[in-house]
């Protein structure tokens, strides 16, 4: 007993926790409602200028009929003249995916909250495609994992996929036609990652990928177009990191790009933000949403095509990205139709195509009131019925059946579960440990022993079974989470025949008006579940319509027109290939027999110490006999006019170098001699012109210029009344493919992040960087920058990115820490002579280590820049002459 002073007490700590948790609410309401407003300002404002904008002078006189049709918005119909994927054409196709556990037989999907519907999704594409007429080959790149406790199936380097079953056709076919999964180590080698910790390794497994894709396009090339390499037709990322991982790979290659998104991360963060449990910065803690939302918006950059599962999807979620909105983009298709001037804006085409079932899995033992045709006598029920059964001390009642994975958002801790396999839930991932435990708990607290079955572990094809279980009880499929993206698990019901309710947060309100295979909820609304269900099985008829309607409509899900419509849309892009130094070519190639190659590229230094760094590194190089065998690039944001007399003031030769990456990787310039003897000789230097082709994809030009002149002109420092511009258009250090601009005070430059988000927002696709210490901002084409370029040179001449060496300081331009990361190895100078970072350069909106493994093997640091600590670098990295 407490004495009544323990009681008061108590209770008026309670009544103070009350008010403070009501305070707290209050104000996190506040914030939201702030937030929501800001958020609706900062991206209305430029949205709205840019439209009226266009109204004024781009979009004058369009309000014709293309301009309010949807599907010129989208391109999601496939009505016109669409051209078709013949059986003649032999495409290769990438897909790629990274995270979860991938594998062809007996997925382990629900193991754990990155094994799912995407990885269902990508395998049953790869098959379906692969046995489409037209396609010669589809890689599914995935993460090989070796750690312990995982099957050795997923460290296989190749998986060969089993193509599907509606192949009825006939084809020429090779040794390397077919369906495979392509597994590239990256990453710790004996650890499985989640997807939030997957960023800083994407570089890596880039690298890694596109020795695979040049490889093989040749291999292909041999056995189909008389050995001119076959290249990807597209490179398709699905989810965020694909997202990065694809735009890369397009990059260097010079092919398009294709995207799925499968889960949005604006939508994740919006929800998440909505139930109020976490804040901003503790979210991104554990999702890295921060990463995973600037991976969506480059690949809405980089991309051709976007692939959505609904309407919805592109409406209400793409349409929150600064690089996409619906007005805009289907104001930019009009014009594109027209063959009109879009002065220099890009947006990626929009299609929506569901994704489909394997109709091959389905088994009809009940008739459409779902009563049992005949069962054989002979006919033994599947153990996994049994595995279900052990549960219920009624197994007639109707099964109210929820398949997800053991994850939060879904919203499963009131149903009957098949929520993953597990040995031990103490052994599972933090995550899904807590969903089952809360399950286990709630079972206790309102002692549904017997009535709740959870079974431990269920295989792939059991799955079916598990349908075709709730439909012999006459129960029902729910799937309420709080928002849904698509929901495989809704066509898989239908396809059984299992009426559903479904959340009316998300994609399952447009599958419901294509199946009408049951009801809709709000998810957070537990008695709307409860009466629907209690409708649902109650109502015989209308649980035979529902049954009825989703087998019948079913079909409108399938993978096959999934695969038409899919290469019917790929097919309306233009041809683009890599630069691909054939072998006869490579004779003259400027970076030739140099097994290593030393890429200079230190930024915030003074000339006097970059020459310095420059002599050194030759130094070193020659005192470890590595001379002959090392190449060496110079990599800078100065003009090659800038680099010419910087070494000639210094008394260098600039063919002491192979190759120039300059005005940050726009322009690529090779140094020759000419002339026979020292008196007349000459240094020339070739512009490599097939990489300006490279980067023009979607390069703005005369529009883009004129829009960043009139932005320069907004950026004042005020002084009382007194505006003065601070940033002018520097003709002089601009190229075809730089727009360079000076700037007077960087004091009063916006942060870059800002000036991102504006490109972005007025659909102008380019790469804006600060460089000179934040005195110049470039501009350049959206696939050009100093680690791209190193990317394009090692596909052009056949470098291996092992064997290359990048010199960085502590700080750099803003392209700077793209350069860390990826095979190649890097090394810091560090020291005084390096100037410090500031803040305005950076585009990050999270820290650099959510994206950059500093603390990866292949990177390494030294103090100063000495011949002798160049020499050490060369000997850690383990760089010696043969
Ligand atoms: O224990 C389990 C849990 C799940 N599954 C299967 O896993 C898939 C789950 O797919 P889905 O319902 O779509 O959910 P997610 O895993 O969350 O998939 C994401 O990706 C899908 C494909 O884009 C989208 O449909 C979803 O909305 C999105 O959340 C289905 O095939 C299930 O049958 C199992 O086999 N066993
Ligand atoms: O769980 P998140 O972070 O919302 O991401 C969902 C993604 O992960 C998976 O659930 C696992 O495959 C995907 O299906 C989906 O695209």
């Amino acid at each position: 007993m407490r004495s009544p002073q323990e009681k008061n007490t108590r209770l008026e700590n309670m009544t103070w926790r009350i008010w403070n948790l009501a305070r707290k609410k209050k104000e996190l309401e506040k914030e939201e409602a702030n937030r929501l407003l800001k958020r609706r300002l900062e991206t209305e404002r430029p949205r709205v200028e840019t439209t009226s904008d266009m109204s004024e002078d781009l979009f004058e006189g369009e309000k014709g009929e293309d301009a309010g049709d949807p599907s010129v918005a989208y391109g999601d119909s496939t009505t016109g003249n669409t051209p078709r994927i013949s059986s003649v054409d032999k495409l290769y196709i990438v897909l790629i995916s990274l995270h979860g556990l991938v594998r062809g037989e007996n997925m382990e999907l629900g193991r754990d909250s990155d094994t799912g519907g995407q990885v269902k999704y990508v395998v049953e594409l790869a098959k379906a495609l692969s046995s489409c007429p037209g396609v010669y080959r589809v890689d599914l790149f995935t993460r090989q994992i070796l750690a312990p406790n995982f099957d050795r199936s997923y460290g296989e380097p190749v998986e060969p996929l089993a193509s599907t079953s509606f192949k009825n056709f006939k084809q020429e076919r090779g040794e390397n036609s077919g369906a495979y999964i392509i597994r590239i180590p990256f990453g710790p080698k004996d650890k499985y990652l989640a997807k939030e910790h997957l960023w800083p390794f994407i570089q890596e497994f880039v690298d890694g990928a596109l020795s695979h894709i040049v490889k093989m396009s040749r291999a292909i090339g041999e056995e189909i177009s008389c050995g001119h390499p076959a290249w990807p037709a597209v490179i398709h990322g699905h989810y965020a990191s694909a997202g990065v991982a694809a735009a890369l790979l397009s990059g260097a290659l010079n092919v398009p790009m294709v995207f799925t998104g499968h889960f949005l991360g604006k939508d994740k963060l919006e929800e998440l933000l909505k139930q109020g449990r976490q804040t901003r910065e503790q979210i991104n803690m554990t999702y890295k949403i921060m990463c995973r939302i600037e991976a969506e918006e480059l690949a809405l950059d980089a991309s051709e095509i976007v692939i959505a599962s609904t309407r919805q999807e592109i409406e209400e979620q793409w349409n929150l990205y600064d690089g996409f909105e619906v007005i805009l983009a289907r104001k930019l298709r009009a014009r594109v139709k027209r063959g009109a001037n879009c002065y220099g804006r890009y947006m990626p085409r929009m299609v929506i195509i569901p994704p489909g079932v394997e109709f091959g899995h389905m088994i009809h033992d009940f008739d459409m009131d779902g009563e049992e045709d005949g069962p054989s006598p002979a006919s033994e029920d599947p153990s996994i019925w049994s595995e279900i059964m052990r549960f219920f001390t009624n197994p007639r009642k109707p099964m109210i059946l929820a398949v997800a994975r053991p994850y939060p958002e879904k919203n499963i801790t009131t149903l009957t579960l098949i929520m993953g396999n597990r040995e031990a839930i103490s052994k599972m991932h933090n995550m899904s440990a807590a969903v089952l435990t809360s399950v286990l708990t709630l079972i206790d607290e309102y002692d549904l022993y017997g009535q709740v079955a959870y079974p431990k572990r269920h295989k792939h094809s059991e799955v079916p079974d598990i349908y075709r279980l709730a439909v012999r009880t006459k129960g029902a499929f729910v799937n309420v989470p709080y928002f849904e993206q698509f929901g495989v698990t809704l066509i898989e019901a239908a396809m059984h025949g299992l009426p559903v309710i479904a959340t009316k947060n998300g994609a399952p309100v447009e599958i419901h008006q294509v199946l009408d295979n049951g009801l809709l909820v709000d998810p957070h609304d537990q008695h709307a579940i409860a009466d629907a269900l209690y409708k649902l099985l109650s109502e015989k008829q209308l649980w035979s319509k529902c049954r009825e309607n989703g087998l019948k409509n079913i079909h409108q899900f399938s993978w096959p027109e999934h695969c038409k419509n899919y290469l019917s849309r790929i097919s309306t892009l233009g041809p683009r290939h890599p630069a691909f130094a054939s072998n006869e070519d490579r004779i003259k190639a400027p970076i030739k027999g140099r097994k290593h190659v030393t890429v200079i590229a230190v930024d915030s230094v003074s000339k006097e110490d970059l020459i310095r760094i420059v002599r050194n590194s030759i130094e070193a190089a020659r005192k470890e006999n590595l001379s002959g065998s090392t190449g060496f690039v110079l990599s800078t944001s100065l003009t090659i006019g800038e680099i010419h007399s910087l070494l000639m003031s210094a008394g260098m030769l600039p063919t002491d170098f192979h190759a120039f990456i300059c005005n940050s990787g726009s322009d690529l310039y090779y140094p020759s001699c000419t002339g026979d003897t020292p008196s007349n000789s000459r240094v020339t230097f070739a512009l490599d012109r097939s990489y300006q082709s490279h980067i023009e994809y979607h390069w703005g030009g005369e529009g883009l210029r004129k829009y960043l002149v009139k932005w320069a002109s907004s950026v004042v420092e005020r002084r009382g009344r007194i505006e003065k511009q601070v940033i002018f258009e520097d003709p002089e250090h601009s190229s075809t493919y730089c727009l360079a601009f000076k700037v007077v005070n960087p004091n009063h430059l916006p942060p870059l992040k800002e000036l991102q988000k504006l490109m972005r927002i007025q659909s102008l696709r380019c790469h804006a960087l600060y460089n000179h210490g934040a005195t110049r901002l470039s501009v350049i084409p959206i696939h050009a920058s100093r680690s791209k370029a190193l990317r394009y040179l090692s596909v052009r001449w056949g470098i291996e990115l092992q064997n290359v060496v990048v010199l960085v300081g502590e700080t750099g331009d803003s392209d700077y820490e793209e350069l860390f990361g990826g095979l190649h190895k890097t090394v810091i100078l560090k020291g005084e002579f390096n100037t410090s970072a500031n803040r305005i350069h950076s585009v990050r909106r999270y820290p650099l280590q959510d994206v950059v493994a500093l603390d990866s093997p292949n990177i390494i640091g030294i103090e100063g820049y000495g011949t002798d600590d160049m020499r050490s670098a060369l000997k850690q990295l383990d760089i010696r002459a043969q």
